[in-house]
Formats: C-alpha cells, sequence, structure tokens
C-alpha cells in the first residue's frame, strides 16, 4: 500500500533520511521509534507528500505521491493534533464532521451522509455518547480519541498518525493501544509515530526504528525484540545499521 525505495531527504546541508526503503502491506500496523531527531516526523511528511525527497522513490496505493489524488483514503493524525485550539468553541461531532468538509470540499454542504460516517466513527473509538460535549470538556485522552475519529470519519484505507499518545496520560495508554487493537482486527492499516517503544509493541504487527536510516525493523518475518528495546539507545551504542529492505520485504 505504500512503498518507499531508497529515499533520501536532507533540509540544507542536514541529511535527515538516509536510504529508507519501507513497504506497508495491506492490515499492517507499523510502528515508527527512534530518538528526537530521527526523522520520524520527517518520515511521514514524505509519505504524505507534504515534502519531496532529493531521490529515491515514494508510492502510495502503487501511484508515484506526486501523482497521487485520492487523499481521503489516507487518514492524517499529525503531531500538531495536539495542539488543537481545544478551547475552541465546537463539539465532538462538530469535530469529527469537519473531517468530512476537507474530504468533500470546504463550501460543499455536509448532509446526513456525513453525519452518520461521524457518528459511526465516534462509535468506534467509543465516544459517541459524547458527541454533543464541548470539545473544551474532555481529558487530553478522550481528545485524542476525538481527532483519531475525525480521521476515520472519512473511511481512509491508510490511517497516519504521528505521536498519537501526545496528551494521554498512562493510565489512558492502555485504552488507547486496544482501540488500535481493535482497528487492526478491523482491517485498518496503520502507520504509527511514538516514543513509546513499549506501548508501541502492544499492538504495531511491524515494528521500526529509525534514526535516519532504518537500525532494525522486526515484524513477523523477523523477529527482533532486542535491537527494538536498543533503538532509542542507538546514538549511544551504534548498534549496527544493517536493516533492511530484505528484512522488511521478507
Ligand atoms: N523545517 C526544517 N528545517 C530544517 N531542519 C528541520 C526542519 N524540520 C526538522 N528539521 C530537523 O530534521 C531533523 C529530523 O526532524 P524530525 O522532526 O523529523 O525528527 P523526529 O524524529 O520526528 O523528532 P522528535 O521525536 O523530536 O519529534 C531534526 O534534526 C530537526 O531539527
Amino acid at each position: 500500500m505504500i512503498d518507499l525505495t531508497d529515499v533520501h531527504f536532507t533540509y540544507g546541508c542536514h541529511p535527515v533520511l538516509d536510504g529508507i526503503s519501507l513497504h506497508v502491506q495491506e492490515g499492517e500496523v507499523v510502528g515508527i521509534t527512534g530518538p528526537n531527531g530521527a526523522g520520524k516526523s520527517t518520515l511521514l511528511y514524505v509519505i504524505m507528500g507534504l515534502i519531496k525527497p532529493q531521490s529515491g522513490e515514494v508510492k502510495i496505493l502503487g501511484v508515484p505521491v506526486n501523482k497521487f489524488k485520492d487523499w481521503h483514503k489516507i487518514g492524517y493524525v499529525s503531531q500538531k493534533a495536539a495542539l488543537f485550539n481545544r478551547s475552541y468553541p465546537a463539539t465532538v461531532l462538530e469535530v469529527v464532521i469537519s473531517g468530512r468538509a476537507a474530504m468533500r470540499g470546504l463550501f460543499r454542504f455536509l448532509g446526513r451522509e456525513d453525519k452518520r460516517r461521524a457518528e459511526e466513527a465516534l462509535e468506534r473509538v467509543n465516544m459517541l455518547s459524547q458527541r454533543y460535549t464541548p470539545l473544551s470538556e474532555l481529558s487530553g485522552g478522550q481528545q485524542q480519541r476525538v481527532m483519531i475519529a475525525r480521521a476515520l470519519a472519512v473511511q481512509p484505507r491508510i490511517l497516519i498518525m504521528d505521536e498519537p499518545t501526545n496528551g494521554v496520560d498512562a493510565a489512558n495508554l492502555a485504552g488507547l493501544a486496544q482501540l488500535f487493537k481493535n482497528l487492526h482486527n478491523d482491517g485498518v492499516t496503520m502507520i504509527l509515530v511514538s516514543h513509546e517503544s513499549e506501548w508501541l509493541s502492544s499492538f504495531a504487527s511491524k515494528r521500526v526504528c529509525l534514526d535516519r536510516k532504518i537500525c532494525s525493523c522486526s515484524c513477523h518475518y523477523y523477529p527482533d525484540g532486542i535491537r527494538w528495546r536498543d533503538c532509542m539507545n542507538s546514538r549511544q551504542e551504534k548498534i549496527s545499521l544493517d536493516c533492511v529492505d530484505s528484512l522488511v520485504r521478507g
């Protein structure tokens, strides 16, 4: 569904992604972790076509990203969703429906179908009963669920999330993991970036550690828990950066 082949990206003269190859298949849940500044968000921007790599190839659903048009098939919850103005005077349902507006075009009429899809998405994240509650009255974890529902309301084939645990306290992390397990069981393909590597391990079907390069990759083809754990220390311990494409491909 998503194919990156030998992607290089540099901000000015600062290399951030160094030969990334990653293949995401339908139904996979890919958890990406790594140290601060490792290039995790940059990798998502490249996948989303928000920035153009200097070299390499990015394909979404078989189409080169620069020619890809069906963005409504991709749900994206950015890291900045945590910075969303949560005191904005809108109810939960209005926030989720606004995701449909982004899909249909801002000035198109939103109808019963949009409301139904928004309510379905809220049900999936277990927030339907709060649909008329102002967003500002919810906890950080509940607000994060609403932002995920907003992305789900467009019925994406792939859901991409950058640090979905932002604003979620430790007590609610397990609930969020359960939500992603449920979405996985429903067949939603997901790519998640998170610092919470142990938390990601509890539900990701493929785990990727990034530090400019892919420094480890573990999946059902190649279980490699030790490297995954060492990932966050990779700068200090300099574990060998030999992952790869061959492993990811199985
Ligand atoms: N617009 C930009 N211009 C120049 N350098 C940038 C820009 N955005 C990010 N960088 C640099 O690129 C590197 C990778 O940033 P990125 O945000 O992708 O890392 P990250 O792994 O998501 O980090 P974190 O875990 O801290 O969010 C960092 O060194 C960062 O300083």
